[in-house]
């Protein structure tokens, strides 16, 4: 089985605008609300590519009630614990000539409501698949990611980190199956400004030796790049389409890669679904559909590097 896991899930409240005027009422043009938080857009995808998985994390308020509804009647298996602080955050994602993004802090969590989170996965068995992504909220440390995976240890899942800066570098020594961070947050890892591909490289392949097994960089309009735990490089193109909300191109991205990765076993084959997979959803205004996805995937290329 597969699992996600959103700390922070969010209701992403995106608007579309031509021009954000600071500081005046500015009118927006098109406008759309969906349930939100990296760990739910990868169970999404997933299910778009023939993967069931079952999204756990925390939820409260009207808008954890609003997110809830909506994954049911999507038909996605959730199993998330209501808390009753505060309310599951809205987080605005302004399209105008840029794309602006204001994330919410989201509510805390009681060390109670952790447990309850800690009592699933301990149910986790061997060969299942677990997805560890996005933020989480400030109460908790960032050896948060790392206490998961060190309960787990030795049960031989595969473990996936979409996560920024310390809570992405402490889980490394304990060898996860992937980790994808985009290439500004490569920047902000190792504080360096990186130019060319071949110095992305080299720092993704700074994040190997310190123990990932499989660095996934992604590169928005510019592609990807991917160590596999054999030491090969692979760079894959993009598809070409128009930009509706690259929102969750990522995620996209990270659920295509898993996709990829069970159906062949091959992390080039890996890379190609993961490319598809997350072109598709920055040409659409909400995430991919599995047409959509299966559309672009003639139009990436992976080469050996
Ligand atoms: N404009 C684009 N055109 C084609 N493919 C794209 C585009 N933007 C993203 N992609 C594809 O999706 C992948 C992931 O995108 P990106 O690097 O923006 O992820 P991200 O920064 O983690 O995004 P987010 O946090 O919004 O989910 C890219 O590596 C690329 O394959
Ligand atoms: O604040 P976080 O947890 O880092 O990211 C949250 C978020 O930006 O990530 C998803 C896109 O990747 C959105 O659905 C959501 O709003």
């Amino acid at each position: 089985m597969i699992y996600t896991v959103t700390l922070n899930p969010s209701i992403d409240y995106v608007i579309k605008l031509d021009n954000l005027k600071n500081g005046e009422v500015n009118r927006t043009k098109e406008e759309y609300v969906y349930p939100g938080g990296k760990g739910i857009n990868v169970s999404l995808i997933l299910k778009e590519l023939g993967y069931e998985s079952r999204a756990l994390g925390f939820v409260s308020g009207f808008t954890g009630n609003y997110i809830k509804d909506v994954l049911k009647d999507k038909g996605l298996n959730e199993d998330f614990i209501n808390i009753k602080n505060g309310f599951t955050r809205i987080n605005v994602k302004v399209k105008s000539s840029e794309e602006t993004e204001i994330n919410g802090q989201g509510p805390n969590i009681s060390e109670e409501d952790l447990n309850k989170l800690y009592e699933k996965l301990d149910t986790l068995r061997e060969n299942d698949v677990l997805v560890l992504a996005g933020s989480i909220p400030n109460t908790l440390d960032s050896s948060f990611y790392e206490n998961i995976m060190k309960r787990l240890e030795n049960k031989n899942i595969k473990i996936v980190v979409d996560a920024t800066k310390n809570l992405l570098i402490n889980v490394l020594k304990h060898k996860p199956f992937l980790i994808k961070p985009n290439n500004h947050e490569l920047e902000e890892l190792f504080n360096v400004k990186l130019e060319t591909v071949d110095e992305i490289i080299t720092y993704a392949r700074k994040l190997k030796d310190m123990g990932a097994k499989n660095v996934l960089i992604s590169r928005g309009k510019d592609g990807a790049l991917l160590i596999t735990e054999n030491g090969e490089t692979f760079i894959s193109n993009v598809a070409k389409g128009k930009v509706k909300n690259s929102v969750g191109a990522g995620d996209s991205m990270v659920a295509g890669f898993i996709a990829g990765y069970l159906n062949s076993k091959d992390y080039k084959e890996a890379l190609k679904l993961g490319a598809a997979s997350g072109g598709a959803t920055a040409f659409s205004n909400d995430l991919a559909d599995k047409e959509h996805i299966y559309s672009l995937i003639d139009e990436i290329n992976v080469e050996r590097r």
